[in-house]
Protein backbone atom coordinates (compact mmCIF):
# COMPACT_ATOMS: atom_id res chain seq x y z
CA UNK A 1 0.00 0.00 0.00
CA UNK A 2 1.27 3.49 -0.86
CA UNK A 3 1.24 5.78 2.18
CA UNK A 4 2.40 8.77 0.15
CA UNK A 5 5.57 10.73 0.75
CA UNK A 6 7.26 10.46 4.16
CA UNK A 7 6.27 13.30 6.53
CA UNK A 8 8.75 16.17 6.51
CA UNK A 9 7.43 18.68 9.07
CA UNK A 10 6.00 18.49 12.58
CA UNK A 11 2.56 19.39 11.14
CA UNK A 12 2.75 16.48 8.69
CA UNK A 13 3.77 13.95 11.34
CA UNK A 14 1.52 15.41 14.07
CA UNK A 15 1.99 15.99 17.79
CA UNK A 16 1.93 12.37 18.93
CA UNK A 17 4.08 11.15 16.07
CA UNK A 18 6.71 13.76 16.88
CA UNK A 19 6.61 12.92 20.60
CA UNK A 20 7.05 9.23 19.78
CA UNK A 21 10.00 10.14 17.56
CA UNK A 22 11.61 12.40 20.19
CA UNK A 23 11.21 9.93 23.05
CA UNK A 24 12.06 6.74 21.15
CA UNK A 25 15.58 6.60 22.56
CA UNK A 26 14.67 7.88 25.97
CA UNK A 27 12.89 4.87 27.38
CA UNK A 28 15.88 3.97 29.51
CA UNK A 29 15.54 6.22 32.53
CA UNK A 30 17.65 6.13 35.68
CA UNK A 31 17.04 3.33 38.16
CA UNK A 32 13.78 3.64 40.12
CA UNK A 33 12.57 6.34 37.70
CA UNK A 34 9.77 6.51 35.14
CA UNK A 35 10.67 8.45 32.02
CA UNK A 36 8.62 9.83 29.12
CA UNK A 37 5.29 8.29 28.17
CA UNK A 38 3.03 8.58 31.19
CA UNK A 39 1.20 11.60 32.65
CA UNK A 40 4.28 12.58 34.62
CA UNK A 41 7.78 11.30 35.21
CA UNK A 42 8.99 9.87 38.49
CA UNK A 43 12.51 10.64 39.65
CA UNK A 44 14.26 9.17 42.68
CA UNK A 45 15.22 11.81 45.27
CA UNK A 46 17.76 9.82 47.25
CA UNK A 47 18.30 12.31 50.08
CA UNK A 48 14.77 13.66 50.31
CA UNK A 49 15.57 17.07 48.79
CA UNK A 50 15.11 18.03 45.13
CA UNK A 51 17.10 20.84 43.50
CA UNK A 52 15.03 22.43 40.75
CA UNK A 53 15.59 25.23 38.23
CA UNK A 54 14.09 26.41 34.96
CA UNK A 55 15.36 28.51 32.04
CA UNK A 56 14.03 29.15 28.57
CA UNK A 57 15.45 30.00 25.15
CA UNK A 58 13.38 32.19 22.83
CA UNK A 59 14.13 32.46 19.11
CA UNK A 60 15.74 35.77 18.14
CA UNK A 61 16.26 36.65 21.83
CA UNK A 62 18.62 33.81 22.81
CA UNK A 63 19.54 32.34 19.43
CA UNK A 64 19.10 32.97 15.72
CA UNK A 65 18.49 30.23 13.21
CA UNK A 66 21.01 31.75 10.79
CA UNK A 67 23.68 31.80 13.55
CA UNK A 68 23.13 28.47 15.30
CA UNK A 69 22.55 24.91 14.12
CA UNK A 70 19.66 23.04 15.72
CA UNK A 71 22.02 20.78 17.69
CA UNK A 72 23.80 23.88 19.07
CA UNK A 73 20.48 25.23 20.31
CA UNK A 74 19.76 21.90 22.00
CA UNK A 75 23.16 21.91 23.72
CA UNK A 76 22.67 25.46 24.92
CA UNK A 77 19.14 24.87 26.24
CA UNK A 78 20.28 21.96 28.40
CA UNK A 79 23.56 23.65 29.41
CA UNK A 80 21.96 26.79 30.78
CA UNK A 81 19.77 24.64 33.04
CA UNK A 82 22.35 22.07 34.10
CA UNK A 83 24.80 24.88 34.99
CA UNK A 84 22.32 26.20 37.58
CA UNK A 85 22.08 22.74 39.17
CA UNK A 86 25.89 22.47 39.25
CA UNK A 87 26.10 25.97 40.76
CA UNK A 88 24.22 24.67 43.82
CA UNK A 89 26.77 21.89 44.26
CA UNK A 90 24.31 19.29 42.97
CA UNK A 91 24.28 16.70 40.20
CA UNK A 92 21.50 16.61 37.61
CA UNK A 93 18.98 13.80 37.90
CA UNK A 94 16.58 14.70 35.08
CA UNK A 95 15.23 17.30 32.68
CA UNK A 96 11.75 18.01 31.31
CA UNK A 97 11.73 19.83 27.98
CA UNK A 98 8.81 21.99 26.79
CA UNK A 99 9.11 22.78 23.09
CA UNK A 100 7.01 25.25 21.11
CA UNK A 101 7.60 25.44 17.36
CA UNK A 102 5.97 26.59 14.11
CA UNK A 103 4.07 23.88 12.17
CA UNK A 104 6.53 23.96 9.26
CA UNK A 105 9.47 23.06 11.52
CA UNK A 106 11.13 20.14 9.78
CA UNK A 107 11.54 16.74 11.40
CA UNK A 108 15.23 17.02 10.54
CA UNK A 109 15.38 20.17 12.68
CA UNK A 110 13.58 18.44 15.56
CA UNK A 111 15.88 15.41 15.31
CA UNK A 112 18.99 17.58 15.45
CA UNK A 113 17.68 19.75 18.28
CA UNK A 114 16.86 16.56 20.14
CA UNK A 115 20.33 15.13 19.51
CA UNK A 116 21.97 18.31 20.88
CA UNK A 117 19.81 18.15 24.00
CA UNK A 118 20.45 14.43 24.53
CA UNK A 119 24.21 14.82 24.08
CA UNK A 120 24.44 17.71 26.56
CA UNK A 121 22.11 15.90 28.99
CA UNK A 122 24.50 12.96 28.83
CA UNK A 123 27.44 15.33 29.52
CA UNK A 124 25.54 16.51 32.59
CA UNK A 125 24.80 12.89 33.51
CA UNK A 126 21.03 13.42 33.44
CA UNK A 127 18.15 11.95 31.45
CA UNK A 128 15.34 13.79 29.65
CA UNK A 129 12.33 12.30 31.41
CA UNK A 130 9.44 14.23 29.86
CA UNK A 131 8.24 17.42 28.25
CA UNK A 132 5.56 19.12 26.20
CA UNK A 133 5.10 19.93 22.51
CA UNK A 134 2.92 22.77 21.21
CA UNK A 135 2.59 25.03 18.18
CA UNK A 136 3.81 28.64 18.35
CA UNK A 137 4.81 31.33 15.83
CA UNK A 138 8.49 31.08 16.86
CA UNK A 139 10.66 28.51 18.58
CA UNK A 140 10.66 28.50 22.38
CA UNK A 141 12.45 25.88 24.45
CA UNK A 142 11.65 25.86 28.14
CA UNK A 143 13.51 23.35 30.29
CA UNK A 144 13.26 22.38 33.92
CA UNK A 145 16.17 20.54 35.49
CA UNK A 146 16.09 18.54 38.70
CA UNK A 147 19.13 17.71 40.78
CA UNK A 148 20.33 15.84 43.82
CA UNK A 149 22.70 17.10 46.52
CA UNK A 150 23.62 13.72 47.97
CA UNK A 151 24.69 14.49 51.52
CA UNK A 152 26.05 17.92 50.60
CA UNK A 153 24.71 21.25 51.85
CA UNK A 154 23.61 23.47 48.93
CA UNK A 155 26.15 26.16 48.04
CA UNK A 156 24.14 29.40 48.19
CA UNK A 157 24.91 32.86 46.85
CA UNK A 158 24.84 34.18 50.43
CA UNK A 159 27.78 32.41 52.06
CA UNK A 160 30.82 34.49 50.96
CA UNK A 161 32.85 35.97 53.82
CA UNK A 162 35.57 38.66 53.85
CA UNK A 163 38.95 37.00 53.32
CA UNK A 164 37.53 34.30 51.01
CA UNK A 165 39.15 33.67 47.66
CA UNK A 166 37.07 34.14 44.45
CA UNK A 167 37.65 31.51 41.76
CA UNK A 168 36.18 30.41 38.45
CA UNK A 169 35.94 27.13 36.53
CA UNK A 170 35.29 27.21 32.78
CA UNK A 171 35.78 29.97 30.23
CA UNK A 172 34.57 33.57 30.43
CA UNK A 173 33.87 36.07 27.66
CA UNK A 174 34.16 33.67 24.76
CA UNK A 175 30.41 33.49 24.20
CA UNK A 176 30.14 37.29 24.08
CA UNK A 177 33.11 37.45 21.70
CA UNK A 178 31.38 34.86 19.49
CA UNK A 179 28.19 36.88 19.53
CA UNK A 180 30.21 39.95 18.44
CA UNK A 181 31.87 37.91 15.67
CA UNK A 182 28.47 36.74 14.38
CA UNK A 183 27.10 40.28 14.39
CA UNK A 184 30.18 41.41 12.47
CA UNK A 185 29.76 38.60 9.93
CA UNK A 186 33.12 37.10 10.91
CA UNK A 187 32.27 33.41 10.59
CA UNK A 188 35.99 32.59 10.49
CA UNK A 189 36.41 33.23 14.25
CA UNK A 190 35.29 29.69 15.03
CA UNK A 191 36.82 29.37 18.53
CA UNK A 192 34.58 32.02 19.98
CA UNK A 193 31.59 31.36 17.71
CA UNK A 194 31.52 27.71 18.81
CA UNK A 195 31.64 28.84 22.45
CA UNK A 196 28.67 31.12 21.80
CA UNK A 197 26.62 28.54 19.95
CA UNK A 198 27.10 25.68 22.36
CA UNK A 199 28.61 26.46 25.77
CA UNK A 200 30.07 23.48 27.64
CA UNK A 201 29.83 24.28 31.35
CA UNK A 202 32.13 22.42 33.79
CA UNK A 203 29.39 20.61 35.73
CA UNK A 204 31.66 18.36 37.78
CA UNK A 205 33.53 21.42 39.06
CA UNK A 206 30.38 22.49 40.92
CA UNK A 207 30.33 19.29 42.91
CA UNK A 208 34.07 19.32 43.65
CA UNK A 209 33.77 22.95 44.77
CA UNK A 210 30.96 22.04 47.17
CA UNK A 211 32.99 19.11 48.52
CA UNK A 212 35.99 21.39 49.02
CA UNK A 213 33.95 23.83 51.16
CA UNK A 214 32.96 26.56 48.65
CA UNK A 215 31.13 29.24 50.64
CA UNK A 216 29.09 30.72 47.73
CA UNK A 217 28.63 29.82 44.07
CA UNK A 218 26.77 30.87 40.91
CA UNK A 219 26.98 30.10 37.24
CA UNK A 220 27.88 33.06 35.02
CA UNK A 221 24.88 33.57 32.73
CA UNK A 222 24.52 37.37 32.62
CA UNK A 223 28.19 38.36 33.18
CA UNK A 224 30.99 37.85 35.67
CA UNK A 225 30.42 41.30 37.17
CA UNK A 226 26.64 40.86 37.38
CA UNK A 227 26.72 37.35 38.80
CA UNK A 228 29.51 38.13 41.30
CA UNK A 229 27.35 41.17 42.12
CA UNK A 230 24.53 38.80 43.09
CA UNK A 231 26.91 36.89 45.37
CA UNK A 232 28.22 40.14 46.90
CA UNK A 233 24.71 41.43 47.56
CA UNK A 234 23.36 38.15 48.92
CA UNK A 235 26.43 37.72 51.16
CA UNK A 236 26.69 41.36 52.31
CA UNK A 237 30.32 41.61 51.14
CA UNK A 238 32.46 43.34 48.51
CA UNK A 239 34.33 41.45 45.79
CA UNK A 240 37.44 42.64 43.98
CA UNK A 241 38.47 40.94 40.74
CA UNK A 242 42.06 40.92 39.37
CA UNK A 243 41.97 41.49 35.60
CA UNK A 244 45.37 39.88 35.11
CA UNK A 245 43.92 36.55 36.32
CA UNK A 246 41.31 36.61 33.54
CA UNK A 247 43.64 36.81 30.53
CA UNK A 248 42.65 34.45 27.71
CA UNK A 249 44.75 34.25 24.51
CA UNK A 250 41.69 33.10 22.53
CA UNK A 251 39.92 36.33 23.48
CA UNK A 252 42.98 38.45 22.78
CA UNK A 253 43.19 37.00 19.26
CA UNK A 254 39.47 37.64 18.62
CA UNK A 255 39.77 41.15 20.06
CA UNK A 256 42.57 41.98 17.60
CA UNK A 257 40.44 40.74 14.70
CA UNK A 258 37.32 42.62 15.77
CA UNK A 259 39.11 45.70 17.13
CA UNK A 260 37.36 45.09 20.43
CA UNK A 261 38.31 45.06 24.12
CA UNK A 262 38.80 41.54 25.49
CA UNK A 263 38.45 42.87 29.06
CA UNK A 264 34.89 43.97 28.30
CA UNK A 265 33.99 40.45 27.07
CA UNK A 266 35.51 38.73 30.09
CA UNK A 267 33.89 41.02 32.66
CA UNK A 268 30.50 41.76 31.08
CA UNK A 269 29.84 38.89 28.65
CA UNK A 270 27.05 36.39 29.40
CA UNK A 271 26.12 32.85 28.35
CA UNK A 272 29.43 31.09 29.04
CA UNK A 273 27.92 29.34 32.07
CA UNK A 274 31.28 29.11 33.78
CA UNK A 275 31.04 28.62 37.54
CA UNK A 276 32.16 31.35 39.95
CA UNK A 277 32.62 30.51 43.62
CA UNK A 278 34.18 31.73 46.84
CA UNK A 279 36.38 29.52 49.03
CA UNK A 280 37.84 29.97 52.50
CA UNK A 281 41.40 31.35 52.22
CA UNK A 282 43.11 28.24 53.61
CA UNK A 283 41.49 25.81 51.12
CA UNK A 284 43.49 24.29 48.24
CA UNK A 285 41.36 24.94 45.15
CA UNK A 286 40.08 21.81 43.40
CA UNK A 287 41.29 20.96 39.91
CA UNK A 288 39.89 23.23 37.20
CA UNK A 289 39.44 26.24 39.48
CA UNK A 290 41.53 29.44 39.13
CA UNK A 291 41.76 32.28 41.62
CA UNK A 292 40.49 35.56 40.14
CA UNK A 293 39.85 37.77 43.16
CA UNK A 294 39.12 38.27 46.81
CA UNK A 295 36.14 38.85 49.09
CA UNK A 296 36.35 41.97 51.24
CA UNK A 297 34.22 43.81 53.76
CA UNK A 298 31.88 46.32 52.11
CA UNK A 299 29.56 46.16 49.11
CA UNK A 300 29.73 45.91 45.32
CA UNK A 301 32.17 44.48 42.80
CA UNK A 302 35.39 46.24 41.77
CA UNK A 303 38.05 45.45 39.17
CA UNK A 304 41.64 45.97 40.37
CA UNK A 305 40.25 48.10 43.17
CA UNK A 306 38.15 50.42 40.99
CA UNK A 307 34.52 50.51 39.85
CA UNK A 308 34.05 49.21 36.28
CA UNK A 309 32.54 51.91 34.09
CA UNK A 310 30.03 51.10 31.42
CA UNK A 311 27.49 48.31 31.20
CA UNK A 312 27.94 45.36 33.50
CA UNK A 313 26.06 42.59 31.70
CA UNK A 314 22.94 41.30 30.01
CA UNK A 315 19.52 42.44 31.20
CA UNK A 316 16.51 40.90 29.50
CA UNK A 317 14.50 44.10 29.15
CA UNK A 318 17.12 46.70 28.26
CA UNK A 319 17.63 45.73 24.60
N1 LIG B 1 9.02 34.37 36.90
C1 LIG B 1 9.65 34.01 38.04
N2 LIG B 1 8.94 33.57 39.10
C2 LIG B 1 9.59 33.20 40.24
N3 LIG B 1 10.92 33.23 40.41
C3 LIG B 1 11.66 33.65 39.38
C4 LIG B 1 11.07 34.07 38.14
N4 LIG B 1 12.06 34.43 37.30
C5 LIG B 1 13.21 34.25 37.97
N5 LIG B 1 12.98 33.77 39.22
C6 LIG B 1 13.98 33.44 40.24
O1 LIG B 1 14.88 34.52 40.38
C7 LIG B 1 16.22 34.07 40.56
C8 LIG B 1 17.11 34.70 39.51
O2 LIG B 1 16.71 34.26 38.22
P1 LIG B 1 17.72 34.22 37.01
O3 LIG B 1 18.44 35.52 36.94
O4 LIG B 1 16.99 33.75 35.81
O5 LIG B 1 18.72 33.11 37.51
P2 LIG B 1 19.72 32.26 36.61
O6 LIG B 1 20.60 33.28 35.95
O7 LIG B 1 20.45 31.40 37.57
O8 LIG B 1 18.88 31.50 35.64
C9 LIG B 1 16.18 32.55 40.49
O9 LIG B 1 16.15 32.04 41.81
C10 LIG B 1 14.85 32.28 39.79
O10 LIG B 1 14.28 31.05 40.18
C1 LIG C 1 19.89 36.56 18.90
C2 LIG C 1 20.61 36.82 20.19
N1 LIG C 1 20.54 38.04 20.75
C3 LIG C 1 21.17 38.26 21.93
C4 LIG C 1 21.91 37.30 22.56
C5 LIG C 1 22.66 37.59 23.82
N2 LIG C 1 22.05 37.06 25.03
C6 LIG C 1 20.84 36.50 25.05
S1 LIG C 1 20.43 35.94 26.60
C7 LIG C 1 21.89 36.47 27.26
C8 LIG C 1 22.26 36.32 28.71
C9 LIG C 1 21.52 35.37 29.59
O1 LIG C 1 20.16 35.20 29.34
P1 LIG C 1 19.05 34.94 30.45
O2 LIG C 1 17.79 34.70 29.72
O3 LIG C 1 19.06 36.05 31.45
O4 LIG C 1 19.56 33.59 31.13
P2 LIG C 1 19.67 33.24 32.70
O5 LIG C 1 20.49 34.33 33.33
O6 LIG C 1 18.29 33.20 33.21
O7 LIG C 1 20.37 31.90 32.73
C10 LIG C 1 22.66 37.07 26.26
C11 LIG C 1 24.00 37.67 26.50
C12 LIG C 1 21.94 36.04 21.92
N3 LIG C 1 22.59 34.99 22.48
N4 LIG C 1 21.31 35.83 20.75
MG1 LIG D 1 17.27 32.10 34.68
MG1 LIG E 1 22.38 30.93 37.39
MG1 LIG F 1 19.84 36.19 33.36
Amino acid sequence: MDNGPAPRTVAELGEFGVIERITRDRRASPAESIGPGDDAAVLAAPDGRVVVTTDMLVQDRHFRLDWSDPDDIGHKAIAQNAADIAAMGARVTGFVVALACPPDTTLDFVDRLNKGMSDEAARADGAIVGGDLVQAPILVISITAMGDLGDRAPVLRSGARPGDVVAVAGTLGRSDAGWAALRAGRRDLTDVIDAHRAPRPPYAAGITAADRGATAMSDVSDSLLADLGHIATASGVAIDVALSALADPVLDAAARELEADARQWVLTGGEDHALAATFPPDVALPEGWTTIGRVEAGAGVTVDGAAWSGNSGWQSFTV
